[in-house]
């Protein structure tokens, strides 16, 4: 009977374990990052996307984007063990220990940079190798507690992933690759300092200067609602240059209007609740601007 429940209690934590490892490597975030690629490998080419690029792409961006996720929760164990969002993670509540963690990061990383090396191209395994540098150390390691502009020069790594995608299949730099890249460089803003309007508390605790700490809350409305205008603008830019048809024009001006709207309300309605509300639909207008430009591209192509 006791060994039968010591079985059991390793198989939990076989379990548990298992799930924390994951948990580093920031999956829905991961995932949504998946569909930007889908989405540059898919506009780069006209036809079908060939099946080596895309698999190997997709995987080698994931584990590499997975493995910035996890020196993130590693570099950040500090405060991310002082503020009620994060103190659950695994390295504040020593689930994974330091060493482990590292040896995690950087084999996943490894891995994800060779499969793309030798998969993919040089080129996009280069480049993914940048966003991770640009996310793990420059974000975190420095920016984050240097500026209140952290997140907007920070967030140029995380919206590098549709060029990822876009190089994968080309081996080659389009300036229509950089369009969808700008789209997601004006949307990290609006969808980041909503979050931090309503954890404003706790980065004050932990001393890291976001826009609310060291600006106030008004001023960082004001500026949610200027970048979703700007954002409305960048979201024209692919019908602009013929990249994308009417599907996607008549999808990104319902969701800008949208964003545009919810962030009028948090500036002036002043209600409890609106900046998550805010942060929640930034995620869902993301994903669905993707998935139009996708639609738009096999409708009109
Ligand atoms: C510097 C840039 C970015 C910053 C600072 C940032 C910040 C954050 C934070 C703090 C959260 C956690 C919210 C929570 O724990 O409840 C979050 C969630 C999320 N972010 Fe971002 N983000 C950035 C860029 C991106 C990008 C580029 C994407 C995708 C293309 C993305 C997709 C998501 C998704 C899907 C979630 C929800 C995750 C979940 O529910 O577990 N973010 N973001
Ligand atoms: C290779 C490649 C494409 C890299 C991009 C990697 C990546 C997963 C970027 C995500 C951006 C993000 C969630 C930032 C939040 O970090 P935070 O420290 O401000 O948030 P936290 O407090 O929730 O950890």
């Amino acid at each position: 009977m006791a060994k039968l429940l010591s079985i059991a209690q390793d198989a939990t934590r076989t379990e548990i374990s298992w799930r924390d490892y994951l948990e580093m490597t920031k999956p829905k975030v991961v995932a949504l990052m998946l569909l930007t690629v889908l989405v540059g490998m898919c506009l780069a080419l006209p036809g079908a996307v060939p099946l080596q690029p895309l698999l190997a792409g997709l995987m080698g961006i994931a584990m590499m984007a997975g493995s910035a996720a996890a020196l993130n929760h590693l570099i950040d164990r500090r405060i991310d063990g002082l503020m009620a969002r994060t103190y659950n993670r695994p390295l504040p509540k020593g689930r994974v220990s330091v060493s482990r963690a590292l040896s995690f990061a950087v084999l996943l990383g490894l891995a994800g940079f060779t499969l793309l090396y030798w998969l993919v191209n040089p080129l996009t395994a280069w480049l993914t190798c940048a966003s991770l540098i640009g996310y793990a150390l420059i974000y975190t390691a420095y920016l984050k507690r240097a500026t209140p502009q952290n997140i907007v020069i920070g967030g140029l790594a995380g919206a590098m992933p549709p060029l990822l995608g876009w190089t994968a299949v080309t081996n080659d730099f389009h300036g229509h690759a950089w369009l969808l890249v700008i789209i997601i460089f004006t949307w990290t803003p609006p969808h980041f300092w909503a979050l931090a309007i309503h954890r404003q508390k706790e980065y004050a605790k932990v001393d890291i200067p976001m826009l609310p700490v060291t600006h106030g809350v008004e001023f960082t409305k004001t500026c949610i609602l200027l970048y979703t205008l700007l954002l409305a603008i960048a979201c024209l830019l692919p019908v602009l240059v013929g990249l994308s048809g009417p599907v996607y024009l008549l999808a990104s001006t319902i969701l800008s209007c949208l964003f545009i709207y919810k962030a009028w309300q948090l500036k002036f309605a002043d209600r409890p609740g609106l900046a998550m509300a805010v942060f929640r639909f930034s995620i869902y207008q993301l994903m669905l601007l993707f998935i139009a430009l996708l639609v738009d591209h096999y409708l009109w192509s």
